[in-house]
């Protein structure tokens, strides 16, 4: 599989638990049909049956972190046989909420998983296929925190971290961006959702439609 030739896109959404990335991806996808673009909306870790099982153990079971690294990918590629590529090959674009950069942020920044090891599962699971656009949503970590408290739900065991782990992930997922400028869109992820709306918008029809 290969994103060059395949011929639909894949976008993903990615940022720190908070950030605000969910709220925005249902006016995106609304967008994209408005323009006939037949598309499937996913989530990582999830977007099969089994992924969705094993999103269940990584949100809410103790694990060291290579297991955790581990199963992230597991999940993935279950999502890319399962979801991602056959939608690709037909044409369908793919919506993503989370993907391997959120490995990179969360597993080797956040949790400290050697940089060596992801990259090594990373070119197993995917070897020569990247998002076509990632959407990274930058968010102070304390305004991040204050979203998630103030949405009310019960945290899982990412979102009981402290502060200190985002700022890692936040930085993690900085660096990734600066290493591959061409694929990422970082949104200032504090302005109002319909500033976020608009920058999204103008960038897709950038990128897609002129
Ligand atoms: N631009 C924004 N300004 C202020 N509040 C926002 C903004 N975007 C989203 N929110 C609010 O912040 C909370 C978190 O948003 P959302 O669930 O979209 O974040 P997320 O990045 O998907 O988080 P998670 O990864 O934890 O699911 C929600 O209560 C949402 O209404
Ligand atoms: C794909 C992926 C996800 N995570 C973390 C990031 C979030 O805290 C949760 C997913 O929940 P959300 O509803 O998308 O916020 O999982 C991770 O640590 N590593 C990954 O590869």
């Amino acid at each position: 599989m290969s994103g060059a030739s395949a011929p639909g896109r894949f976008l993903t959404f990615e940022g720190i638990d908070g950030a605000g990335k969910s709220s925005q991806i249902a006016g995106a996808c609304a967008w994209l049909d408005a323009r006939g673009i037949s598309l499937e909306q996913t989530r990582e870790p999830g977007g099969t049956p089994l992924g969705e099982q094993l999103r269940g153990l990584l949100l809410h079971e103790a694990m060291h972190i290579e297991t955790e690294a581990m199963l992230m990918f597991a999940a993935r590629r279950e999502h890319l046989a399962q979801r991602i590529a056959p939608a690709l090959t037909a044409g369908r674009w793919v919506v993503s909420d989370r993907f391997s950069d959120a490995t990179y942020a969360y597993q080797v920044g956040g949790r400290g998983l050697d940089a060596a090891k992801f990259a090594a599962l990373e070119a197993w699971v995917h070897p020569d296929f990247q998002p076509d656009l990632t959407f990274l949503f930058d968010l102070d970590p304390a305004i991040a925190a204050a979203r998630v408290a103030s949405a009310g739900a019960a945290p899982d065991r990412f979102e009981r971290e402290q502060r200190d782990f985002f700022e890692r992930v936040r930085a993690a997922y900085l660096v990734r961006a600066a290493a591959a400028p061409e694929r990422f869109c970082v949104i200032d992820a504090s302005r109002p959702p319909a500033d976020i709306a608009a920058k999204i918008g103008a960038t897709l029809a950038e990128r897609f439609f002129t």
